[in-house]
């Protein structure tokens, strides 16, 4: 089965979440089954983009991250678009047979029994500024998918005071599951500049908001990768 594939880039440094700082190679995923009003992957999510797509072999896939690795066994993020609506096992298979990882990028509205291969599962639920609704049903099929998986985590992006309830809620039905917070960025256009002021300030917002609510299940992290080279693609 060949894969759609949006972009493959790297080594950068895993910008988000559980994994934060980590050296990294990016594999990013064509297609997906949400539309966010906020996406910063929109190339790899509007099917007008999809010409720009590859249809690739799982191998020459894992060709290319062995290439920009130098054969130096990291983590793979597996990201996209929705990774978990195309199966990547066979890639999993390929990597692991060398000695790499793989953390894998998901909103949780697929379950795929690949999931169970991974090292890190990061399962990023929308909240209500996204336009988007969760099937917790679904939800809940990936962490039974995930099973034995190493580290699954949930990470959710705010943008307002409603994203942070929703957020609170669905902490609440997951008690044990880690749980990491990122302010959302409004700025996704890779042509134009972010404003680092702003993007501090949606920073210093969202800690306030968690330390005055004496919140401390989760941890709050910035998007590093937007504050070190903005919106800038393949990074
Ligand atoms: C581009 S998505 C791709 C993987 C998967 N579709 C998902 O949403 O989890 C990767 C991560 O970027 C986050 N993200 C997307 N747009 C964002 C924005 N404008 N600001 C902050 N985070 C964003 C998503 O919530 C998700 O956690
Ligand atoms: N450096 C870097 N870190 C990231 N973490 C999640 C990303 C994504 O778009 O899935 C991403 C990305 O695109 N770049
Ligand atoms: S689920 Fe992820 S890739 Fe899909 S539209 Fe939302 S943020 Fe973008
Ligand atoms: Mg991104």
């Amino acid at each position: 089965m060949t894969l759609r594939i949006a972009e493959i880039f790297g080594p950068t440094i895993q910008g988000e979440g559980a994994l934060i700082g980590e050296p990294t190679v990016f594999v990013r995923a064509g297609g997906c089954d949400y539309r966010c009003a906020w996406c910063d992957s929109m190339h790899a999510v509007d099917s007008k983009y999809r010409h720009d797509w590859a249809a690739m072999d799982p191998a020459q896939v894992w060709d290319e991250v062995r290439e920009l690795s130098g054969g130096q066994p990291l983590t793979v993020s597996i990201s996209g678009g929705n990774p978990a609506i195309q199966d990547f096992a066979p890639l999993i298979a390929l990597g692991k047979l060398e000695g790499y990882r793989f953390a894998c990028e998901t909103q949780g509205s697929v379950a795929k029994p690949w999931f169970g291969d991974l090292d890190t599962l990061v399962l990023s639920p929308k909240p209500p500024s996204s336009g988007e609704v969760t099937d917790w049903d679904a939800f809940d099929a990936c962490l039974k998918a995930a099973g034995n998986a190493p580290q699954t985590v949930m990470k959710i992006v705010i943008f307002d005071d409603a994203d942070y309830q929703w957020a609170k809620d669905a902490a609440a039905r997951y008690p044990h599951l880690p749980l990491y917070l990122q302010p959302g960025n409004p700025e996704v256009d890779p042509d134009l500049p972010v404003d680092l002021q702003q993007t501090t300030d949606r920073l210093l917002w969202l800690i306030e908001k968690v330390t005055e609510d004496k919140w401390f299940a989760p941890r709050v992290l910035p998007q590093l990768h937007v504050l070190v080279w903005g919106n800038k693609r393949g990074v």
